[in-house]
């Protein structure tokens, strides 16, 4: 059984719109116990018990959301220091960009180490339909894919 661990940050609940379809979708798949928390009650211990990681934020000024970023700081040195790079995948809510966000996440992941399994997924603007169905895509994937054994 692998563990897959979720964590997001919402201010105004589109990130946890997202990340509950992600975790939706990613929860059917048997072979991974999955667990979803809020970035500020997520550390280094669930991080360092975790198979994979998929994280849902926010862009806000043109960065990172800076709750996300705490999380990323708290857990650099004890995840940094167990060995094995860990798979992630990456979703991010924005009002009309993103990049900034994805530029600054995919960067710190990169030097934890981590390794992106996915593409990035930015949903941008008012959450939709289609939002949901691409957050969903995402959970379901990753699950399937660390169950599989292939990231
Ligand atoms: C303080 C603040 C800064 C923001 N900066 C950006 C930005 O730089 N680029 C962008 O596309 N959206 C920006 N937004 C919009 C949010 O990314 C967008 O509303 C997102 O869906 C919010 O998700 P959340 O409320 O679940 O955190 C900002 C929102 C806030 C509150």
């Amino acid at each position: 059984m692998k563990s897959l661990l979720l964590v997001y940050h919402s201010q105004s609940g589109a990130s946890a719109e997202l990340a509950r379809a992600c975790a939706a979708a990613a929860g059917t798949v048997t072979g991974v116990q999955l667990q979803v928390l809020r970035a500020w009650d997520a550390g280094s211990r669930e991080l360092l018990a975790a198979d994979g990681l998929l994280l849902v934020a926010a862009e806000n000024s043109g960065a990172l959301s800076g709750t996300m970023k705490d999380f990323l700081d708290r857990t650099f040195y004890p995840v940094g220091a167990r060995g094995p790079v860990l798979p992630y995948a990456l979703l991010l809510s924005a009002g009309n960009d993103g990049r900034g966000a994805r530029r600054q996440a995919e960067t710190i992941l990169s030097g934890y180490p981590m390794k992106r399994a996915l593409e990035t997924v930015i949903c941008r603007g008012e959450v939709t339909a289609s939002h949901r169905q691409r957050a969903a895509e995402l959970g379901e994937a990753f699950a399937t894919g660390l169950d599989m054994g292939i990231f």
